[in-house]
């Protein structure tokens, strides 16, 4: 797929998880792979269930600035850390579902845990129920910097796969292109709304 298809693919992801309430009152950024050096993602603040071509900007992965001086995602940092850790990744997707911005807070730990879920096979090389997912939470920060420091120290000993949660605030996930971010994003959505929910019921 071609890189303009790939923004094209993104940007109908982006009305899709408007539309799922998924990035409320601009919350949320998004961006896919532009060549070997930059990404384009969503310009910062802007409403991102209704967003055009021209809501992106070239950023590069190296600086993580705006060769156009434009004001990208306050949280490039983290697209920008996975473009170059990870050279697969071809789209990142950062939601704040009300199920993943409850659920990393009801689970204190540093990971959140799911197992036993046909829909785990929704994520790229999962095969059964029978084994465990593990989603990591990182404490929130409005210092990207030096979250993005924390991620990546933790990555070096559980390589991210998938997404990561931060807590009170969402998720970050990713794919290789658009549509394996969009069916991840949307099988990890459905799968924190059965352990919320699971988790509610059996507290009763
Ligand atoms: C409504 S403020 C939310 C932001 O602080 C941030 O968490 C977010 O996801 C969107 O920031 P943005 O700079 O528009 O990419
Ligand atoms: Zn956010």
């Amino acid at each position: 797929m071609t890189e303009n298809l790939q923004l094209g693919a993104l940007l109908a992801a982006c009305h899709w998880i408007g539309q799922k309430g998924w990035s409320p009152a601009t919350g949320g950024n998004m961006s896919v792979r532009e060549g070997d050096a930059h990404c384009l993602i969503t310009e910062s603040g802007k409403d991102k269930g209704s967003l055009t071509a021209e809501d992106f900007l070239l950023v590069e992965l190296e600086s993580g600035l705006a060769p156009s001086g434009r004001r990208p995602s306050a949280e490039t940092g983290l697209h920008t850390m996975l473009y170059s850790r990870y050279p697969e990744t071809g789209a990142v997707l950062h939601t704040h579902s009300v199920n993943s911005t409850v659920l990393s807070r009801v689970e204190r730990s540093g990971a959140l845990v799911l197992e036993g879920y046909e829909m785990q096979k929704s994520l790229s090389g999962q095969t059964t129920h029978l084994d465990q997912v593990v989603i990591p939470i990182f404490d929130n920060s409005q210092d990207i910097s030096a979250l993005v420091q924390k991620i990546i120290a933790s990555s070096e000993h559980a390589p991210l796969q998938y997404g990561f949660l931060l807590r009170g605030h969402g998720l970050t996930c990713w794919g290789r292109d658009v549509a394996e971010a969009r069916r991840h994003l949307e099988g990890l959505e459905f799968l924190f709304q059965c352990e919320l929910q699971r988790r509610l019921l059996e507290a009763k």
